[in-house]
């Protein structure tokens, strides 16, 4: 029987089944991925195939291949990580243009992280409805430049439900992950897609609180259209994604498709001669903020200390 793991709760997992049943889950035996020291096999996304036994419960004794999922370290000091979520169709950032302010580096590390893990983003903008002129024209020309690049953008209000069916039908069908940084308003917005929820991953937080061993907590909620939104507590973001000096350039999908104009091909987009990228920030072709971006992560990266700002 085949399944969709949609909670995890550290010792048992909880599977929808293909034909509608909520079935409790264990691993049996000893579970090891090829390539990924995690201290979860299995995490919410993952589609697998269970067995079920006498009680009513069932064994999880197969995993299918992931399109994608998303890690973070359990500490610096162990090399082991924990998978927060699996099979992620897209990924929803919620930012704000002030009370408080989304800096263009948290937005640009965080797609970088998001290309780098082979997931799609979209950035809904929230607050709308406390913005000045001044900050709604900034705001119209970030999603012009978002939107350029091939990310698509929301705005609306969490408060007073503006924009918040468009979101809702961006949800269907799709597994989404929210995240954004603290003050933002994504229990706020998550609450106006799925009014109740709240309560529910207040009580995770507490739980949390306790400095009881939640970390491979997670789970899924359905939402209208047979999709799903994942909220983990205490995930502003993507976690550390190892990235090669060279390689950061390639999550940059602007900035990447110009570099195959630079005179050499290793070239950073610093001070090498003939570099196609700094030229075309120079014209503008090319944004300043997100150039600067990049500079931010390559020296982080030089000072061997790239860690992602969430
Ligand atoms: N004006 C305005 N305020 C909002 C909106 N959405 C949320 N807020 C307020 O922003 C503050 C933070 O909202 P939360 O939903 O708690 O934000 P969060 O992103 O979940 O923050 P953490 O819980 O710290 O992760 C609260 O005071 C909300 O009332 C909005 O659309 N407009
Ligand atoms: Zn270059």
């Amino acid at each position: 029987m085949h399944g969709l793991v949609i909670k995890n709760t550290g010792s048992w997992y909880q599977v929808k089944t293909d034909d509608g049943q909520f079935v409790e889950c264990k691993i049996k035996g000893n579970f090891r991925l090829k390539g990924i020291r995690s201290t979860n096999p299995v995490a919410v996304g993952d589609r697998v195939q269970i067995i079920l036994n006498q009680e009513g419960t069932a064994f999880i004794n197969e995993i299918e291949d992931r399109k994608n999922y998303i890690v973070r370290r359990s500490s610096n000091l162990s090399k082991q990580s924990h998978i927060l979520a699996a099979n992620l169709d897209q990924c929803m950032l919620v930012a704000t243009v002030n009370y408080p302010e989304t800096s263009t580096i948290f937005i640009d590390r965080f797609l970088a992280s998001a290309e780098a893990y082979r997931v799609p983003v979209k950035l809904v903008f929230n607050k709308v409805d406390a913005y000045n002129e001044d900050e709604l024209r900034y705001l119209d020309a970030l999603i012009n430049l978002y939107t350029h690049i091939g990310y698509p953008c929301f705005k609306v209000s969490a408060k007073n439900g503006d924009g918040v069916d468009e979101i809702k039908k961006a949800l269907e069908g799709q597994i989404t992950l929210f995240a954004g940084h603290s003050g933002v308003g994504k229990s706020t917005l998550i609450n106006a897609i799925l009014p109740g929820i709240e309560t529910k991953t207040g009580e995770i937080s507490s739980y949390h609180n306790k400095g009881m061993h939640t970390t491979t907590f997670s789970e899924m909620f359905p939402v209208d259209g047979n999709g799903y939104i994942i909220d983990t507590p205490g995930v502003k973001g993507f976690g550390t994604f190892d990235m090669e000096e060279e390689e950061i350039g390639h999550y940059f999908p602007e900035i990447f498709k110009i570099s195959a104009d630079c005179k050499y091909n290793n070239c950073t987009h610093r001070h090498e001669p003939g570099c196609a990228v700094r030229k075309a920030v120079e014209e503008h072709l090319i944004s300043e903020s997100r150039y600067t971006s990049y500079l931010n992560m390559l020296e982080d990266k030089e000072e061997g200390k790239y860690r992602a700002a969430y």
